[in-house]
C-alpha cells in the first residue's frame, strides 16, 4: 500500500509518526509533498525515512491513498495541482476541517473520498478519530481506511453531517485540555508552588485522571473524589458558580459552527 501526503505539516507528521511507529506502513511506501517548503520535506525524510514526491510525480500515480492535509483555504489549489496525476484507484483521505466530500469531488471527479477528523495525539497512537466516507469508497477500501486510522488511535464511523461536532470535540479537544492544564499550572503557582513543581503535579494529575477515565463512568469518578463539604466540593462549586458547563458548551458550539463556516467558505 502506498500513501502520498499532500500537505506535510503537523497533522501529516502526527499520522506518519503513528503509522511508522505501529508498523502499519513502511516509510518507503510513504511520500510527502507540500506547497514550497523543501527544507520541511527534507526534515521529514531525515526523521522518518519517507520519500519526497519527485518532479515527475509517479508517487501520486502509484498511490492507493492520498492524504489531504493542508489548511482549508489551500484545498482548491492543491487539488487543482494534483488532479491530473491521480489514478482512478486512489482513495482521497482528507483531514481538512470543514471541507465537504462534495467539494473535494467537485475538484477531482467521482474518486472515492473519505473525510477523517483525527487529532494530534495520533503522534502517540491515541487520536480520537471520526471518519465518514462517500458511496464511492468500496468495502475493501473502508477496511483499509479503518486499519490506517486505527493505527493512530480509536476510530468512530459517523455520518458526514456529524463531522463538525467531531471536529469541535475531538479534533480541537486536545487544545482545550492543554489550555486547562495551563490554567491549572498558573493557579498552582499563584497558590504558592514553584513553576517546576506545579508543572510536574499538573502533568501527572492529567495523566492519572485520563487513565482513570478509561475504566469508569465520568460522573462516578468525580463523585469519588468529592468528599461532602471538602476541598473538591469547594472547587467544583466555584466552577458551577462560573457556569463551567455553559462555557464548555459554548466552546464546542462555536468550534462546530466554525467548522460549518469553513465548509461554506471553501465550497
Ligand atoms: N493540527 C491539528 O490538530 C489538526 C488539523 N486538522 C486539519 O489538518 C489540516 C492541516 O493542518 P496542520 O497540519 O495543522 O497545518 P500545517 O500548516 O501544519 O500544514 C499544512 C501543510 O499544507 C501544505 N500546503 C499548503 N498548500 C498546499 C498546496 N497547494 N499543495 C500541497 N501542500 C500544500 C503546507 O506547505 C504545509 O505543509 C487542516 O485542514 C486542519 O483543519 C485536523 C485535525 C487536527
Ligand atoms: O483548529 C483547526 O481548525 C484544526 C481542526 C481541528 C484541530 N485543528
Amino acid at each position: 500500500m502506498n500513501i502520498v501526503c499532500v500537505g506535510a505539516g503537523s497533522m501529516a507528521e502526527s499520522m506518519i509518526h503513528g503509522w511508522i511507529n505501529k508498523r502499519i506502513m513502511k516509510a518507503e511506501n510513504i511520500a510527502v509533498m507540500n506547497k514550497s517548503d523543501l527544507e520541511r520535506l527534507e526534515n521529514l525524510k531525515d526523521e522518518y525515512g519517507v520519500n519526497i514526491v519527485q518532479k515527475e510525480r509517479v508517487e501520486l500515480r502509484d498511490a492507493d491513498f492520498i492524504l489531504l492535509a493542508m489548511k482549508p483555504k489551500d484545498v482548491e489549489a492543491a487539488l487543482t495541482d494534483i488532479k491530473d496525476n491521480l489514478s482512478g484507484n486512489a482513495v482521497i483521505l482528507s483531514v481538512v476541517a470543514g471541507v465537504s466530500i462534495e467539494t473535494i469531488q467537485r475538484h477531482v471527479g467521482n474518486l472515492p473520498v473519505a473525510r477523517a477528523m483525527p487529532n494530534t495525539s495520533a503522534k502517540v497512537g491515541k487520536s480520537a478519530t471520526g471518519v465518514a466516507w462517500s458511496k464511492w469508497v468500496t468495502l475493501e477500501q473502508q477496511h483499509d481506511l479503518r486499519n490506517l486510522l486505527s493505527s493512530i488511535g480509536s476510530v468512530t464511523v459517523v455520518d458526514e453531517s456529524q463531522l463538525d461536532a467531531v471536529t469541535a470535540v475531538a479534533g480541537s479537544g486536545p487544545a482545550y485540555i492543554y489550555y486547562f492544564a495551563e490554567a491549572m499550572t498558573e493557579a498552582a503557582v499563584a497558590n504558592g508552588l514553584s513553576p517546576a513543581d506545579a508543572k510536574r503535579l499538573v502533568r501527572q494529575t492529567f495523566a492519572g485522571a485520563s487513565d482513570m477515565l478509561q475504566h469508569e463512568d465520568f460522573a462516578v469518578l468525580r463523585k469519588k473524589v468529592t468528599s461532602p463539604n471538602g476541598t473538591t466540593a469547594a472547587g467544583i462549586a466555584a466552577l458551577e458558580r462560573n457556569d463551567f458547563k455553559g462555557i464548555i458548551g459554548e466552546c464546542v458550539k462555536d468550534a462546530a459552527s466554525r467548522s460549518q463556516a469553513l465548509g461554506r467558505e471553501f465550497k
